[in-house]
Protein backbone atom coordinates (compact mmCIF):
# COMPACT_ATOMS: atom_id res chain seq x y z
CA UNK A 1 0.00 0.00 0.00
CA UNK A 2 1.45 3.78 -0.77
CA UNK A 3 2.14 5.42 1.79
CA UNK A 4 1.40 8.88 1.76
CA UNK A 5 2.61 12.34 3.95
CA UNK A 6 0.49 14.70 4.42
CA UNK A 7 1.71 18.32 5.25
CA UNK A 8 -0.57 21.29 5.74
CA UNK A 9 0.83 24.62 6.32
CA UNK A 10 0.59 28.21 6.61
CA UNK A 11 3.13 29.05 4.80
CA UNK A 12 3.12 32.26 5.68
CA UNK A 13 6.01 32.47 4.12
CA UNK A 14 7.53 29.19 3.71
CA UNK A 15 10.90 28.88 5.50
CA UNK A 16 13.81 26.84 5.67
CA UNK A 17 12.15 24.93 8.20
CA UNK A 18 9.55 24.01 5.87
CA UNK A 19 11.72 23.00 3.38
CA UNK A 20 13.86 20.93 5.88
CA UNK A 21 10.85 19.05 7.00
CA UNK A 22 9.60 18.33 2.78
CA UNK A 23 12.84 17.24 2.32
CA UNK A 24 12.99 14.56 4.99
CA UNK A 25 9.68 13.66 4.20
CA UNK A 26 10.18 13.17 0.63
CA UNK A 27 13.13 10.03 1.90
CA UNK A 28 10.57 8.35 4.19
CA UNK A 29 6.94 8.23 2.28
CA UNK A 30 6.68 7.21 -1.59
CA UNK A 31 4.46 10.10 -1.48
CA UNK A 32 4.29 13.97 -0.17
CA UNK A 33 1.19 15.51 -0.90
CA UNK A 34 1.50 19.28 0.21
CA UNK A 35 -0.65 22.39 0.55
CA UNK A 36 -1.42 25.98 2.19
CA UNK A 37 -4.33 26.25 4.37
CA UNK A 38 -5.82 29.02 6.85
CA UNK A 39 -5.59 28.15 10.10
CA UNK A 40 -8.79 28.39 11.85
CA UNK A 41 -6.73 29.61 15.14
CA UNK A 42 -4.59 32.48 13.42
CA UNK A 43 -4.80 35.37 11.57
CA UNK A 44 -2.70 35.23 8.00
CA UNK A 45 -0.36 37.93 6.64
CA UNK A 46 -1.16 36.97 3.26
CA UNK A 47 -3.41 35.61 1.04
CA UNK A 48 -3.59 31.77 0.50
CA UNK A 49 -2.76 32.34 -3.56
CA UNK A 50 0.34 34.02 -2.51
CA UNK A 51 1.38 31.13 -0.12
CA UNK A 52 0.42 28.44 -2.82
CA UNK A 53 2.84 30.53 -4.87
CA UNK A 54 5.80 30.32 -2.37
CA UNK A 55 5.33 26.44 -1.98
CA UNK A 56 5.46 25.71 -5.36
CA UNK A 57 8.89 27.72 -5.36
CA UNK A 58 9.70 25.61 -2.42
CA UNK A 59 9.29 22.53 -3.60
CA UNK A 60 10.99 23.27 -7.12
CA UNK A 61 14.01 24.69 -5.55
CA UNK A 62 15.12 22.10 -3.23
CA UNK A 63 17.93 20.45 -3.72
CA UNK A 64 18.42 17.24 -4.32
CA UNK A 65 15.08 17.00 -6.08
CA UNK A 66 12.07 15.61 -4.07
CA UNK A 67 10.36 14.18 -7.16
CA UNK A 68 8.10 12.63 -5.03
CA UNK A 69 6.28 15.79 -3.49
CA UNK A 70 2.91 17.42 -4.95
CA UNK A 71 1.66 20.54 -4.40
CA UNK A 72 -2.23 20.23 -3.77
CA UNK A 73 -4.47 23.08 -3.76
CA UNK A 74 -7.88 21.37 -3.72
CA UNK A 75 -6.63 19.50 -0.62
CA UNK A 76 -6.49 22.56 1.14
CA UNK A 77 -9.00 23.59 4.41
CA UNK A 78 -8.98 24.82 7.57
CA UNK A 79 -10.19 21.70 8.54
CA UNK A 80 -8.09 18.62 8.49
CA UNK A 81 -10.53 16.35 8.59
CA UNK A 82 -12.04 17.53 5.62
CA UNK A 83 -8.65 17.57 3.96
CA UNK A 84 -7.83 14.11 4.69
CA UNK A 85 -11.66 12.95 3.50
CA UNK A 86 -10.61 14.69 0.05
CA UNK A 87 -7.51 12.86 0.26
CA UNK A 88 -8.92 9.59 0.54
CA UNK A 89 -11.24 10.35 -2.85
CA UNK A 90 -8.30 11.07 -4.36
CA UNK A 91 -6.38 8.21 -3.06
CA UNK A 92 -8.68 5.39 -1.96
CA UNK A 93 -5.97 2.54 -0.81
CA UNK A 94 -3.21 4.84 0.33
CA UNK A 95 -1.96 5.13 3.87
CA UNK A 96 -2.13 8.37 5.62
CA UNK A 97 0.19 9.85 8.42
CA UNK A 98 -0.17 13.53 8.94
CA UNK A 99 2.65 15.39 9.48
CA UNK A 100 2.82 18.35 12.60
CA UNK A 101 5.66 20.19 14.07
CA UNK A 102 5.51 19.61 18.09
CA UNK A 103 3.96 23.14 18.37
CA UNK A 104 0.57 21.82 17.09
CA UNK A 105 0.94 18.73 20.18
CA UNK A 106 -0.99 20.97 22.83
CA UNK A 107 -3.41 22.33 20.37
CA UNK A 108 -4.39 19.42 18.48
CA UNK A 109 -7.07 18.44 21.28
CA UNK A 110 -8.62 21.02 19.89
CA UNK A 111 -9.14 20.72 16.55
CA UNK A 112 -12.37 20.16 14.37
CA UNK A 113 -13.61 16.33 15.04
CA UNK A 114 -10.40 15.56 16.54
CA UNK A 115 -10.77 11.82 17.11
CA UNK A 116 -12.52 11.14 13.92
CA UNK A 117 -9.57 12.49 12.02
CA UNK A 118 -7.35 10.42 14.63
CA UNK A 119 -9.42 7.18 13.31
CA UNK A 120 -8.26 7.84 9.72
CA UNK A 121 -4.61 9.02 9.98
CA UNK A 122 -1.43 8.32 11.76
CA UNK A 123 0.52 11.22 13.03
CA UNK A 124 4.04 11.56 12.73
CA UNK A 125 5.46 14.78 14.60
CA UNK A 126 8.70 16.68 13.98
CA UNK A 127 10.60 17.90 17.21
CA UNK A 128 10.93 22.10 17.19
CA UNK A 129 13.37 23.77 19.25
CA UNK A 130 11.51 25.13 22.20
CA UNK A 131 8.33 22.60 22.20
CA UNK A 132 9.09 19.51 23.57
CA UNK A 133 7.23 16.92 23.29
CA UNK A 134 6.04 15.65 26.49
CA UNK A 135 4.85 12.04 28.34
CA UNK A 136 1.33 14.08 28.85
CA UNK A 137 0.94 15.40 25.25
CA UNK A 138 1.19 11.80 23.78
CA UNK A 139 -0.54 10.47 26.24
CA UNK A 140 -3.75 12.48 25.82
CA UNK A 141 -3.12 11.76 22.04
CA UNK A 142 -2.81 8.15 22.36
CA UNK A 143 -5.81 8.43 25.16
CA UNK A 144 -7.70 9.90 22.02
CA UNK A 145 -6.91 6.95 19.52
CA UNK A 146 -3.50 8.20 18.24
CA UNK A 147 -0.96 6.17 16.68
CA UNK A 148 1.84 8.63 16.90
CA UNK A 149 5.64 8.44 16.01
CA UNK A 150 8.49 10.97 16.42
CA UNK A 151 10.94 12.08 13.43
CA UNK A 152 14.51 11.73 13.55
CA UNK A 153 14.39 15.10 12.28
CA UNK A 154 15.77 18.23 14.80
CA UNK A 155 13.32 21.03 13.52
CA UNK A 156 15.46 24.06 12.65
CA UNK A 157 15.11 27.14 15.08
CA UNK A 158 13.51 28.98 12.06
CA UNK A 159 9.88 30.05 11.85
CA UNK A 160 7.44 32.40 10.10
CA UNK A 161 6.66 34.66 12.50
CA UNK A 162 10.26 35.23 13.01
CA UNK A 163 10.57 36.12 9.66
CA UNK A 164 7.40 38.34 9.44
CA UNK A 165 8.70 40.18 12.73
CA UNK A 166 12.68 40.70 11.91
CA UNK A 167 12.77 40.45 8.27
CA UNK A 168 15.84 38.17 8.17
CA UNK A 169 15.81 36.52 4.93
CA UNK A 170 18.04 33.75 6.29
CA UNK A 171 15.10 32.33 7.32
CA UNK A 172 13.92 31.73 3.66
CA UNK A 173 15.19 30.12 1.10
CA UNK A 174 16.52 32.44 -1.63
CA UNK A 175 13.44 31.71 -4.00
CA UNK A 176 11.01 32.68 -1.39
CA UNK A 177 13.05 36.19 -0.52
CA UNK A 178 13.01 37.08 -4.20
CA UNK A 179 9.19 36.37 -4.75
CA UNK A 180 8.34 38.49 -1.53
CA UNK A 181 10.46 41.21 -2.59
CA UNK A 182 8.89 40.83 -5.78
CA UNK A 183 5.62 41.11 -4.78
CA UNK A 184 6.57 43.08 -2.39
CA UNK A 185 4.75 41.33 0.67
CA UNK A 186 5.46 41.83 4.38
CA UNK A 187 6.14 45.35 3.62
CA UNK A 188 4.04 46.47 6.43
CA UNK A 189 6.24 47.96 9.37
CA UNK A 190 3.59 48.63 11.47
CA UNK A 191 3.93 46.08 14.16
CA UNK A 192 0.30 46.21 14.91
CA UNK A 193 -0.52 44.78 11.59
CA UNK A 194 2.65 42.15 11.56
CA UNK A 195 -0.41 39.70 12.02
CA UNK A 196 -3.30 41.00 10.54
CA UNK A 197 -6.31 39.16 9.37
CA UNK A 198 -6.58 38.49 5.44
CA UNK A 199 -7.71 41.92 3.58
CA UNK A 200 -7.78 43.19 0.14
CA UNK A 201 -5.12 44.98 0.54
CA UNK A 202 -2.83 41.96 1.65
CA UNK A 203 -0.81 41.98 -1.61
CA UNK A 204 -3.49 39.74 -3.79
N1 LIG B 1 11.20 24.72 12.14
C1 LIG B 1 10.23 23.81 12.29
N2 LIG B 1 10.44 22.69 13.00
C2 LIG B 1 9.45 21.77 13.19
N3 LIG B 1 8.20 21.90 12.66
C3 LIG B 1 7.93 23.00 11.96
C4 LIG B 1 8.93 24.01 11.72
N4 LIG B 1 8.37 24.99 10.96
C5 LIG B 1 7.10 24.61 10.74
N5 LIG B 1 6.83 23.43 11.34
C6 LIG B 1 5.56 22.69 11.32
O1 LIG B 1 5.08 22.75 9.98
C7 LIG B 1 3.67 22.97 9.95
C8 LIG B 1 3.39 24.28 9.28
O2 LIG B 1 3.95 25.33 10.07
P1 LIG B 1 3.61 26.85 9.80
O3 LIG B 1 3.42 27.05 8.32
O4 LIG B 1 2.56 27.32 10.73
O5 LIG B 1 5.02 27.52 10.19
P2 LIG B 1 5.35 28.34 11.48
O6 LIG B 1 6.77 28.72 11.37
O7 LIG B 1 4.92 27.58 12.70
O8 LIG B 1 4.40 29.61 11.29
P3 LIG B 1 3.98 30.76 12.32
O9 LIG B 1 5.25 31.24 12.94
O10 LIG B 1 3.28 31.73 11.44
O11 LIG B 1 3.06 30.10 13.33
C9 LIG B 1 3.22 22.94 11.41
O12 LIG B 1 2.86 21.59 11.69
C10 LIG B 1 4.47 23.31 12.17
O13 LIG B 1 4.44 22.78 13.46
O1 LIG C 1 -8.68 20.83 11.62
C1 LIG C 1 -8.51 21.78 12.42
O2 LIG C 1 -9.35 22.12 13.26
C2 LIG C 1 -7.20 22.57 12.33
C3 LIG C 1 -6.86 23.49 13.31
C4 LIG C 1 -5.65 24.16 13.21
C5 LIG C 1 -4.80 23.90 12.15
N1 LIG C 1 -5.17 23.01 11.21
C6 LIG C 1 -4.29 22.75 10.06
O3 LIG C 1 -2.99 22.47 10.51
C7 LIG C 1 -2.07 22.75 9.47
C8 LIG C 1 -0.88 23.44 10.05
O4 LIG C 1 -1.27 24.74 10.44
P1 LIG C 1 -0.14 25.81 10.66
O5 LIG C 1 -0.84 27.13 10.79
O6 LIG C 1 0.59 25.41 11.90
O7 LIG C 1 0.71 25.75 9.44
C9 LIG C 1 -2.83 23.52 8.41
O8 LIG C 1 -3.13 22.64 7.33
C10 LIG C 1 -4.10 23.92 9.15
O9 LIG C 1 -5.23 24.08 8.28
C11 LIG C 1 -6.34 22.34 11.28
Amino acid sequence: MKTIALFGTSADPPTTGHQSILRWLSQHFDWVAVWAADNPFKSHSTCLEHRMAMLHLLIAATQPAINNVGLYAELSSPRTLETVERARQRWPHAHFTLVIGSDLLAQLPQWYHISELLERVHLLVIPRPGYGITAAHLEKLKGMGAIVAIADLPGLNVSSTAYRENRESEELPPPIAAYIHQQQLYSCQDASLKRRPIHPHNGC
